[in-house]
């Protein structure tokens, strides 16, 4: 693990495993960003519902409030991006990037970057992730802005950033800049990978992929044991993806064994740990009614550079074997296929493991959240009934920044 950038207090960034002990974490506070979604563009901002934010808000107080209680430091992403924004370079970075792909003509652009330029950290920090929508801007600012409709955004909102866990991942003391599959959220890593790079506590840390390559979201990375990482493929990460994560995670040391595995290409499963996630060191809470089909490639090393791929086998099994455990023994959803189908559904198994066998879940879930208590996992509820909208749970809503070790 590399030693503390943060100063005194800090713990070493980095993480492991999925169960290590937890002692930092990101998260986004719901803000301003939900207050965009309407009937008319939630579909295309990926939410499955408009969010009551007040509700939304006081519902993940509660998450980072227990979170607090067990010892774990919260760190929240405007508060990280607004701090980076008060370096004049990290500002100027951040605005042109912002505005680099923006097809709104010269006008538009030469208001914006007045705007941005005038506007302090935490107002910068607003526009970037609220966005900015064309009635919001006052006074003749050219044709295009008479041609827009009153409501189309200059700058898109991001409410997805309320789902921290896809935009960044930490393996051991390296950080993964993702890079998003879906159009609506490929702005995110601009904002994570101007925090990893420029803030103070952050800066200097080793990054590995990034937004330029070919996409893996966080959502699909799962660090089953040190050195064991599974990478889900389907609607998010694809195959190039994978390998080139498995590549980079060989070639700097963090991985020994890749576990590809494919997952249908739909909504429900739109992450790997929509299906599955780690409540111990050797136990996961699974989606019953696809568990028997997962399969997983077994990537490895090959001597001259290049990647050996064993043919698929049962996901289970081969995530036990490159565990170098007996059994990686599996926790179901529900009790019958359709209890199992709403839970999956409403992140019953997207769980953020606290420490092994210490795990918070919806409250929502209670079959699920049965089964866990029976296996002698201590689950930590939460409510969840306007943060669910956007379809992620709390293992989506969350980056570990730091774990501690279990090698
Ligand atoms: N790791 C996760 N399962 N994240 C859930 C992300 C949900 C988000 N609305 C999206 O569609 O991208």
């Amino acid at each position: 693990m590399s030693e503390p950038a943060g100063g005194a207090g800090t713990a070493a960034h980095g993480a492991d495993s999925e169960v290590g002990r937890l002692r930092t974490v990101i998260l986004h506070r719901p803000g301003p960003e939900l207050t965009r979604l309407t009937p008319r563009n939630n579909d295309r901002l990926l939410f499955d519902g408009i969010p009551w934010v007040a509700r939304a808000q006081e519902e993940h107080d509660a998450f980072a409030q227990a979170l607090r209680d067990r010892d774990v430091e919260v760190l929240y992403l405007t508060e990280l991006i607004a701090q980076t924004l008060a370096d004049d370079e990290a500002r100027d970075l951040a605005i042109s990037t912002a505005l680099g792909d923006l097809d709104l003509g010269e006008t538009m652009q030469g208001y914006l970057r007045g705007l941005l330029g005038d506007a302090d950290p935490e107002a910068l920090t607003t526009y970037l992730t609220a966005g900015i929508r064309n009635d919001e801007v006052r006074g003749g600012f050219g044709l295009v802005t008479s041609l827009l409709a009153h409501d189309d955004f200059l700058i898109d909102p991001l409410p997805n950033l309320l789902f921290t866990r896809d935009s960044s991942v930490w393996v051991r003391d390296r950080v993964t800049i993702t890079s998003l599959a879906m159009p609506a959220r490929k702005r995110e890593t601009e904002l994570t990978e101007l925090v990893y790079s420029r803030h103070p506590r952050f800066a200097g840390t080793p990054r590995i992929h990034g937004a330029h390559y070919e996409h893996v979201e966080g959502g699909d990375v799962l660090l089953l044991a040190p050195g064991v990482v599974a990478v889900g493929v389907g609607e998010r990460t694809t195959p190039a993806g994978a390998e080139r994560l498995a590549r980079q995670m060989f070639d700097d040391g963090l991985a020994h064994t890749v576990l590809a595995v494919p997952i249908a290409q739909e909504r429900a499963t739109m992450h790997l740990d929509t299906i599955c996630t780690m409540v111990d060191v050797d136990r996961m809470v699974v989606y019953e009614n696809v568990a028997d089909s997962l399969v997983a490639h077994a990537v490895t090393p090959r001597g001259d550079g290049d990647l050996d791929v064993a043919a698929p086998r049962p996901f289970l099994e081969a995530a036990a074997d490159a565990m170098g455990i007996a059994e990686l023994t599996r926790i179901e959803t529900g009790l019958d296929p359709v209890t199992a189908e709403r839970e999956q559904w409403d992140d019953g198994n997207n769980t953020l493991a606290l420490a092994p066998r210490v795990a918070v879940a919806y409250e929502r879930n209670h079959a699920t959240n049965a089964r866990l208590e029976e296996a002698g996992i201590e689950v930590v509820a939460i409510a969840g009934s306007e943060l669910g909208s956007g379809r992620g749970g709390p293992r989506c809503m969350s980056c570990p920044v730091s774990r501690d070790p279990l090698t």
